[in-house]
């Protein structure tokens, strides 16, 4: 069934307060500056294979809604990240600068960048510390959950390509290896001071994940673009009761460039916070990445020389975040005019 997405009404309300759920979605597509945002219902078995598939293939990103996620375990966990964010900046600093799990403020990775957010970042495979049993309680709950969704999300993606065992891609990272990171992204309104200096202030640079895909929802602020293929930016609208997948690097190289990851950026937004919590799905660290060989055409090539998601995150850990981190993995390839049979023709 193919349903319509209802504009999110933007409420204005003071920073840091939780928003109550809107009502929820029922009309596939949900439109921003005439751009349409691929929509699949979850709860829909017939067509979503085939709509992700497309939608991967096009953009590298989708909205997901009826994915089965009580409301309550959204909200309150949002409710538990701004309890935390609210709290005095002397104790939040107390676990600053993250390494890179913890408490980070402005500061992205270890390479130069900065944004205008804080945030918490956990490692969900090993124990990360956690400013309260509160909060680990309400991420449980809430990544268990997310975890189920991947599951289906994955599965589906393997059912739309036609290619079996239908786990290919979960178990991945369902493994109990695989590296799941998980984040809670605060950014408080932005100064109208700073918003006259520059009227597009960046809450999060440019980037694209480099994990196999990411699963985000935000409180109802706007400020999440992502980048088309001819490189123009759209806002994305936001609502609070879908969830967003982004294709991650690790995804485009399973698929050898089928899938393309996503380029993505966080806007600052001048009047309401914005809360965001996104699920980093990895793989495990002696994971190979390469394309599947049931993708594989007859003659086709892999685009990527071989390496692990160990390597990968290494080196990916090294690059600021507007970089290519696939660039050092591509094979280059010579092209089938080369420079002397130019030279012959010429
Ligand atoms: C600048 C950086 C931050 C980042 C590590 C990196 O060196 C390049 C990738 C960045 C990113 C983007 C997606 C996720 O938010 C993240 C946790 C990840 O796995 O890769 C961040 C890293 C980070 O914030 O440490
Ligand atoms: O906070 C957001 O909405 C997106 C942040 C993001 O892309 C990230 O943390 O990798
Ligand atoms: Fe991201």
């Amino acid at each position: 069934m193919v349903v319509l997405a209802k504009p999110s009404s933007i409420t204005q309300s003071s920073p840091l307060k939780p928003q109550k759920p809107t009502t929820p979605t029922v009309l596939a597509y949900s439109t921003c500056s005439s751009f349409i945002i691929p929509t699949i219902d979850l709860s829909d078995p017939i067509s979503s294979p085939s709509s992700i598939v497309k939608a991967c293939e096009n953009l590298g990103f989708f909205k997901l809604t009826n994915h089965g996620i009580p409301s309550s375990l959204m909200s309150t966990l949002e409710s538990e990240a701004v309890n935390f964010f609210s709290l005095p900046q002397s104790h939040k600093d107390i676990n600053c600068p993250p390494s890179p799990f913890g408490y980070g403020n402005k500061k992205i990775g270890s390479n130069g960048d900065v944004g205008w957010l804080e945030y918490l970042l956990f490692n969900i495979s090993s124990s990360s510390s956690f400013p309260s049993s509160s909060l680990r309680y309400a991420l449980n709950e809430y990544t268990k959950a997310v975890r189920k969704v991947v599951k289906e999300v994955l599965e589906m993606m393997a059912d739309g390509l036609r290619i079996k065992p239908r786990d290919v891609f979960s178990k991945l990272v369902m493994n109990e290896e695989s590296d799941t990171m998980f984040r809670l992204n605060h950014y408080p309104p932005c100064p109208p001071l700073l918003q006259g200096l520059n009227s597009s202030l960046t809450g999060f640079g440019e980037h694209t994940d480099p994990q196999v895909l990411s699963v985000l929802r935000s409180n109802n602020t706007c400020g999440f673009q992502i980048a088309l293929r001819d490189g123009s930016w759209v806002s994305v609208p936001p609502d609070q009761d879908s969830l967003f997948i982004n294709v991650g690097d690790s995804l485009q190289v399973l698929t050898n460039g089928r899938f393309k990851s996503v380029k993505h950026r966080v806007m600052a937004n001048g009047l309401r916070s914005r809360v965001s919590m996104i699920y980093f799905g990895g793989l495990s660290p002696r994971e190979r990445l390469a394309p599947l060989p049931q993708l594989m055409r007859e003659g086709e090539e892999s685009l990527y020389k071989e390496f692990t998601w160990f390597e990968f995150k290494t080196f990916a850990y090294k690059t600021r975040l507007a970089d290519n981190r696939l660039s050092l993995f591509e094979i280059e390839r010579k092209t089938t005019t080369n420079t002397s049979s130019v030279a012959s023709i010429v």
